[in-house]
């Protein structure tokens, strides 16, 4: 592995004009650039079909990050590394091109060889672009070869496997770095140091001291522009399979005997292997869909999921999903994590709730009051940081107690946390694949996922619409809770009642 700290490649972007392109890895980039991360031999090819010059490129460039980024400087020099390969994928012809000018650009920055290829383009499109970049040469390098490919990986187990068998034709599994944005999130990186370098929590983080586990991925958006992604994919697919399961994982797993990727990943592995799976009428009883219907998001009157751009009017696709899992491992059987996410309601926002075990006694209230859970919040975003919640003795009063909060808010650098596409771009060329997914949790993720979409494929939706846009999801998910005698703690301003 190399770890060198200013790396050099040459860089290869695969829908180098689409939004992902734009938005998230030009102004990753030269972030990387401004923070002296980048050495000086590094050169970017941007590849997509329309036709563009070199120079019209590097505008393009230049314009996306000066809309991510305020105050940006020395963007000519950044952007003069960017050339740009007009190119059809699925036209066999022009790859040879795109060789030459990998080669030449390899000898003109001195890049040594190492390429790393990313695929920001359609799904459909990875497995035609990774057997061209072996039959025709471009991987045929001196350096390393490294291929990033972005989210969905397949749509189901069966095409997830079909995918990687493509892929594993031209590329081997260390060389594949599976992106999952959630990954590159500051908090979610910080859950293992939470856990593992604090010894006031490891003692309690199993199923003696804590009672439940609670993850909201909350989000104020609907589908956008995406209805047709969306119409196939569902809030399931989207964000569960991934994003959701991921955190389960790293909040569930066994210390690793090395902070390394392979001793990372195999306890994150064990996880997914000991996830209940669900199936048939435990689908029902423990995972709510929902859908949205229309209502109001920040005081502005919106449309239901159904009367989306390309969606179907009658559509059974979930905008949100909230369900109960189970580990069955010494650790945690008892203990449930419940999960919810989705689209167009009341708060963008993620969060990990630890609810932690009642004392076994309450000295302090002979009434019918209880005193407050401890409760420790990990704040995901918009707010990054923790919080742990206590009892103390309210001031002044005769042992009277009061809830009491210690706060921990993350600023990063000069107020300024690393984008997570930023730190994913980095390991990539650092060649740390930790916080990239490795086939054996997406085929372990997908087994789990596909056994519940099997049941709501095959049961309409009756209710759908079930939640109003701009509310916390449909009743169901509440029951979910109520009925194991919990709640969701708001994730508005997480606040005792
Ligand atoms: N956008 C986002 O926020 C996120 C996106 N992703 C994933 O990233 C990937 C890209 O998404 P996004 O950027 O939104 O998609 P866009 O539709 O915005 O961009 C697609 C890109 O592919 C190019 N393209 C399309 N067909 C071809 C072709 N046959 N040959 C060469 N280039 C082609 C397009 O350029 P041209 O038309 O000029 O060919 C364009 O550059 C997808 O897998 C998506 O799921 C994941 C998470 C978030
Ligand atoms: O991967 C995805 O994530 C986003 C949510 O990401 P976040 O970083 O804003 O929380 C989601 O909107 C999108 O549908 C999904 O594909």
């Amino acid at each position: 592995m190399n770890y060198t700290e200013k790396p050099t490649a040459l860089i290869m972007i695969f829908g180098a004009t689409g939004d992902l392109a734009k938005r998230k890895l030009f102004p990753s980039l030269y972030r990387l650039y401004k923070r002296g991360k980048l050495s000086d031999r590094y050169a970017i090819i941007g590849v997509a079909r329309r036709e563009l010059t070199n120079d019209a490129f590097q505008k393009s460039v230049k314009t996306s990050i000066q809309a991510a980024i305020k105050d940006c400087d020395d963007l000519d020099s950044f952007v003069s590394h960017f050339y740009y390969h007009s190119h059809d994928v699925t036209d066999s012809s022009s790859y040879l091109s795109l060789k030459t000018m990998a080669n030449d650009l390899d000898q003109h920055y001195q890049l040594d060889g190492n390429r790393i290829f990313y695929l920001a383009m359609a799904p459909e499109f990875f497995g035609t672009i990774a057997e061209h970049l072996k039959s025709d040469g471009l991987t045929e390098v001196s350096g390393f070869k490294r291929l990033v490919i972005e989210k969905p990986f397949g749509h189901d187990l069966e095409s997830a496997k079909e995918l990687n068998n493509q892929l594993r034709q031209a590329f081997s599994e260390d060389e594949v770095y599976r992106i999952d944005h959630y990954l590159g999130k500051e908090m979610v990186q910080n859950i293992e140091v939470i856990r593992f370098a604090n010894a006031i929590f490891e003692p309690l983080w199993n199923n003696r001291y804590i009672s439940n586990i609670q993850i909201t991925s909350s989000e104020v958006l609907g589908v956008e522009e995406r209805g047709r992604y969306y119409e196939t994919s569902g809030a399931l697919r989207d964000m569960v399979q991934n994003h959701m399961l991921q955190m389960v994982a790293l909040l569930a797993m066994e210390p690793p005997i090395r902070l390394n990727t392979e001793e990372i990943r195999a306890e994150k592995v064990k996880v997914f292997r000991a996830m209940n799976m669900l199936e048939g009428e435990a689908v029902k009883e423990n995972f709510v869909r929902g859908q949205y219907g229309r209502g109001t998001v920040d005081g502005v009157d919106v449309p239901a999921y159904r009367e989306e751009q390309m969606v179907n009017p009658e559509s059974n696709t979930e905008t949100f999903v909230a369900g109960k899992l189970s580990i069955d491992t010494f650790r945690w059987k008892g203990v449930p994590f419940y999960i919810r996410t989705g689209k167009k309601m009341a708060a963008k926002s993620t969060k990990i709730v630890i609810q932690f075990k009642d004392i076994p006694m309450n000295l302090y209230y002979q009434t019918e009051k209880t005193l407050n859970p401890n409760l420790l919040v990990i704040h995901i975003q918009p707010e990054e940081g923790i919080t742990l919640y206590l009892n103390a003795q309210k001031a002044g009063e005769n042992v009277e107690t009061t809830p009491v909060k210690l706060n921990f808010a993350n600023s990063g650098i000069d107020g300024n946390t690393p984008e997570a596409y930023e730190r994913l771009l980095y390991d990539c060329m650092r060649g740390d694949a930790t916080n990239f997914t490795h086939w054996d949790e997406v085929s372990l993720s997908w087994s789990f996922v596909d056994k519940i979409s099997e049941v709501w494929e095959n049961t309409k939706a009756e209710n759908f619409p079930n939640y109003e846009a701009g509310s916390m999801g449909p009743r169901k998910a509440d029951e979910l809770l109520e009925k194991d005698g919990f709640f969701w703690w708001p994730v508005d301003h997480l606040k005792y009642k």
